[in-house]
């Protein structure tokens, strides 16, 4: 059924405001490296628009605009703006320091926020609905006359406009009367919804004024409001990556941009550039310091990961079945998880995806079989690709013994001097070499480790290249207290990536001694050359073996 979409208006703006209403978010500071490394990212990805903070607000954003102007950052497709406010009640926009720093800014562009909201104007800048209206004139009119180009951001526009209609529209007339090129109605406090907005946004096209659109996501539709006000006549969208920003964040903008490229098909990036948008999210995500959330829609981890067993076996047949487009496109992938959820067909294609031939469905049942009786005695391979790799082996017969542990033990005491020092002795036989070694950590995981990798390092050298970077545990049966039975996953590194590993028991020490082993046995199947080549020639050996990442 065809749906009804707008065409593409001639000229139509990706605005970022990452690094300005972005890093009005809790917990998220940046460093003026912080910030130029991002701007190359945005830059990248090919907004048209950078807003780089606000000069003269703080130091840092100062600073910015001023490595910008050195030329530390050369901008390929993007346009910089500086952000700024009306200039003070009372004063002249050419002699306001806050307008100053705009205008000298170096930026092209200068985004001016101004009320609109009649209750604002009287109550937070306590001045009359007149002189606010002079604020917007004034300062729009000043930066044009000093050659900038200006948008105004009206904060507060819905709000304002459902109380006192006929000032918002003065705010947006005067603007726009003085030179502003786009008008953006702001959802401030983030509070409407998309009928609402679609709406207001057609009444306000009426002036045949450019707008664009501002979303907060206080209601959890800043994405959607901002589709309905393009829809309803808006040419630029503003947004922040990972939707970063005051409260509950902004319009996540890569969600905007690829809904218009990939459902309305409108090309708004540079082309190739959404492809490299999952990398991108993820990257900035690794600047700000904030874990991206696994179920961001199109970039996030699980974004296209495939869980419940009717999914898979109609996903064996065609992927788009149960995808609502290919991850591709916006240089995402499709996973398949392994679960009690799981059917045949999810255990078929993580094979494949391992490099494994299950399509004997005597030999994928009963794997699928395995993992449900492991799933319900509390491991989990969603989590831990490597330990479900390793099961595969076991039942392939295609896992040739590496080592045999003999013995293990943990001793931990109290000293004399109030410290607990940690001892464990493990009996271990690897190539024909027996050993007792005993290993010494600040605790009885760590102890367990350093004696595993002593043990092991005279057959298996490389293993001093495996360090354990994250360690969890999770109590299964809550209520138990300290008899529950725990669940600990392990990820380890080679330095070059990492995997991970689970392990289960009613005893901690046990479920991590099983987590902790089978990371050093994947470790080395992956890693050791020489029991590469020992796999190489297994009759079983996978086709081409894909190393799991985590
Ligand atoms: C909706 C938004 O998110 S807009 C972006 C908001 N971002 C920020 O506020 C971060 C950067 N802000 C700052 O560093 C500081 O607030 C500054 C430098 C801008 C101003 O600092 P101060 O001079 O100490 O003022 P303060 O922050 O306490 O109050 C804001 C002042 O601006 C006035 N003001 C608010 N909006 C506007 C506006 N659109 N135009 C002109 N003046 C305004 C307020 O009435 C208040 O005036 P007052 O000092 O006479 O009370
Ligand atoms: C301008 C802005 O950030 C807002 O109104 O939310």
């Amino acid at each position: 059924m065809p749906l009804r979409l707008r065409p593409k208006p001639a000229e139509f703006h990706v605005y970022d405001t990452t690094l300005r209403d972005g890093s009005q978010q809790e917990g998220l500071n940046l460093s003026v490296t912080d910030k130029l490394t991002i701007a190359g990212y945005l830059d990248e990805l090919g907004v048209s628009f950078i807003e780089g903070g606000w000069p003269g607000a703080n130091p840092s954003d100062t600073s910015f605009f001023q490595a910008m102007a050195h030329g530390d950052l050369v901008l390929r497709n993007a346009t910089l703006v500086a952000f700024g406010f009306t200039r003070r009640v009372g004063m002249r926009a050419a002699d306001d320091p806050l307008t100053a720093a705009l205008r000298d800014s170096g930026a092209p562009v200068a985004c001016v926020v101004a009320k609109s909201h009649d209750r604002h104007v009287e109550q937070a800048l306590r001045t009359t609905l007149a002189e606010n209206l002079d604020m917007i004139t004034d300062t729009v009119s000043h930066l044009r006359a000093e050659g900038q180009r200006v948008f105004v951001d009206c904060e507060h526009f819905f709000n304002g406009f459902l109380e006192n209609r006929s000032y918002a529209l003065e705010c947006v007339a005067a603007a726009a009367g003085a030179g502003a090129e786009v008008v953006v109605l702001c959802d401030t406090n983030g509070g409407m919804l998309p009928p609402w907005v679609g709406e207001i946004v057609a009444e306000v096209s009426e002036l045949g004024v450019q707008l664009g659109i501002h979303c907060h996501n206080d209601t959890g539709c800043a994405v959607a409001n901002t589709l309905a006000a393009v829809d309803a006549g808006a040419m630029h969208v503003q947004g922040t990556v990972n939707g970063y920003g005051e409260r509950t964040g902004n319009a996540d903008l890569v969600s905007v941009v690829a809904n218009l490229e990939l459902k309305y098909g409108w090309p708004l990036l540079p082309a190739g550039a959404l492809q490299e948008a999952t990398r991108l999210a993820h990257a900035i995500a690794e600047v700000t310091n904030v874990p991206p959330s696994a179920r961001q829609p199109y970039v996030g981890l699980s974004s296209f990961a495939h869980k419940a067993g009717l999914h898979a076996s109609a996903i064996k047949v065609d992927p788009n079945l149960y995808q609502h487009i290919d991850p591709a496109v916006v240089g995402n992938d499709m996973r398949m998880l392994v679960s009690d959820m799981a059917g045949r067909a999810n255990i078929q294609l993580k094979g494949e995806e391992l490099g494994f031939d299950l399509s004997d469905r005597d030999l994928a049942a009963r794997v699928t079989e395995k993992v449900k009786e492991a799933e319900a005695a509390g491991y989990t391979f969603e989590a831990a690709d490597a330990s479900f790799e390793l099961l595969l082996r076991r039942e392939l017969g295609d896992l040739p013994e590496l080592f045999t542990v003999h013995s293990w033990r943990v001793f931990t005491q109290l000293t004399h001097d109030q410290q607990t020092d940690t001892e464990c002795t493990v009996k271990i036989t690897a190539r024909g070499q027996s050993q007792r070694v005993v290993g010494e950590g600040n605790g009885p995981v760590n102890a367990l480790d350093h004696a595993l990798q002593l043990a092991l390092a005279p057959a298996y050298p490389m293993i001093e290249k495996l360090t354990l970077v994250d360690y969890r545990v999770r109590i299964l049966d809550q209520g138990h207290g300290t008899d529950a039975t725990v669940r600990v996953l392990i990820t380890t590194s080679d330095g070059r990536r990492g995997w991970t590993t689970v392990g289960v028991g009613q005893n901690i020490i046990e479920a991590s001694w099983e987590a902790l082993v089978e990371s050093y046995v994947y470790g080395l199947l992956h890693t050791d050359a020489r029991v590469a080549a020992q796999l190489a020639s297994s009759p079983t050996a996978p086709a081409q073996p894909v190393p799991a990442g985590v």
